[in-house]
C-alpha cells in the first residue's frame, strides 16, 4: 500500500473503521492477468448500508476490482490477486475460505441478465437450496416470494412461477437475477453495469431497487453512466489505468473533484 498516495489516504475511512461501519476493507490489492497489471495497489474501505459506485474509462479495472471482492477472479485462469481483502474483518483469501460460501455472502449481478434455464421459482430457490437455507417447502416458498417482492418483480410473476425465467423481458430477467442474488441474504451485493442492457423504464426500476437494497445491504455498482452514479450512490471511486485515483462522497466527486484526472473524466475530456 502506498501511504504517500493521497488517493490511498482518501479511500481509507478511519472514522468509519473506528465506528465499525466498514464492511469490506481492501489493502494493497494488485491484480495481474498474465503480464498485464490490471489493478495497482488499491486500498479502499467499503461502508455498510451504502451504495458505492466505481467509475472510470473503459479498461481501467473497475470490473476486475469488483470481482476481487467475491473472488470471482478465481474463475479466470490467468488472473493473480495479491494484497488483503477483509469482509467484517475476515480475510476472504485466507486458506480454508470456501469461495462458494463467500459468494452467498457477497452476491453478484452481471451486466447481461443471465437467468438459469429453469423456472422463475427455481431460479430464486437455487441458492437457498444449495446452501440449505430452507427446512421445508413452505420456508422455501417464503424466501422465493420475499426475494421477488424485494426485487420488485413479485406482482408481475406471481401467477407464472413455473414458467421459464428466460421467457421474461430483459428488465424482468435482470430483476429476477437480483432476486436470485438476494435470496441467500447476502451482506454485500456487487453489480457490474446492471442496467446497461435495459431501457430507461427498466433502468429506473433497477435504480429505485438499488436505493431500497441499501437499507439492508452494502451495494457496489460499476457503471459507465455518471448520471447513474450520481443518482444511486453515496460514495464514488474513480479508477484510471488500474489505479484508484480518487474516492469520496459522491457529490464531492462530481462537483469538486480533487484530482485533475477525475475532473477530466467527469467533464468528458477522458474516457
Ligand atoms: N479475463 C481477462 N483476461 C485477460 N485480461 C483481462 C481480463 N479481464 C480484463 N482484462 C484486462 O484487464 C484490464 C482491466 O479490465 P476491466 O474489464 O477490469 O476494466 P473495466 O474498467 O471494467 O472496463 P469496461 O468499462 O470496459 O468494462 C484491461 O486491460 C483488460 O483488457
Amino acid at each position: 500500500m502506498d501511504a504517500s498516495n493521497p488517493a490511498t489516504a482518501l479511500a481509507i475511512d478511519e472514522t468509519a473503521e473506528a465506528e465499525g461501519r466498514v464492511k469490506i476493507m481492501a489493502r494493497g490489492v494488485n491484480v495481474w492477468y498474465g503480464d498485464t497489471h490490471a489493478i495497482k495497489d488499491v486500498s479502499v474501505d467499503i461502508l455498510d448500508r451504502t451504495v458505492t459506485a466505481f467509475i472510470g474509462p473503459s479498461g481501467c479495472g473497475k470490473s476486475t476490482f469488483l470481482r476481487c471482492l467475491n473472488r470471482m477472479n478465481d474463475t479466470i485462469d490467468v488472473a493473480r490477486v495479491t494484497g488483503e481483502i477483509r469482509l467484517d474483518g475476515e480475510d476472504i483469501y485466507a486458506p480454508g475460505v470456501d469461495p462458494v460460501q463467500l459468494r452467498a455472502r457477497v452476491g453478484m449481478v452481471f451486466q447481461k441478465p443471465n437467468p438459469f434455464p429453469k423456472s422463475i421459482y427455481d431460479n430464486v430457490a437455487y441458492g437457498p437450496r444449495i446452501h440449505g437455507l430452507a427446512r421445508t417447502r413452505a420456508d422455501l416458498d417464503r424466501i422465493v416470494e420475499d426475494s421477488l417482492r424485494r426485487a420488485a418483480l413479485w406482482d408481475e410473476v406471481k401467477d407464472r412461477l413455473n414458467e421459464p425465467g428466460t421467457g421474461l423481458s430483459g428488465g424482468q430477467q435482470q430483476r429476477l437475477c437480483i432476486a436470485r442474488a438476494i435470496a441467500t441474504s447476502p451482506e454485500v451485493l456487487l453489480m457490474d453495469e446492471p442496467a446497461s442492457a435495459l431501457d430507461p423504464i427498466a433502468t429506473a426500476q433497477i435504480e429505485e431497487l438499488i436505493d431500497e437494497l441499501r437499507e439492508n445491504f452494502s451495494v457496489v455498482i460499476v457503471t459507465h453512466s455518471m448520471q447513474q452514479a450520481a443518482r444511486v450512490s453515496q460514495r464514488t471511486a474513480f479508477f484510471h489505468l488500474g489505479e484508484l485515483v480518487e474516492f469520496g462522497e459522491t457529490p464531492q466527486i462530481f462537483t469538486n473533484p480533487r484530482d485533475p484526472r477525475t475532473e477530466s473524466y467527469i467533464t468528458g475530456r477522458i474516457g
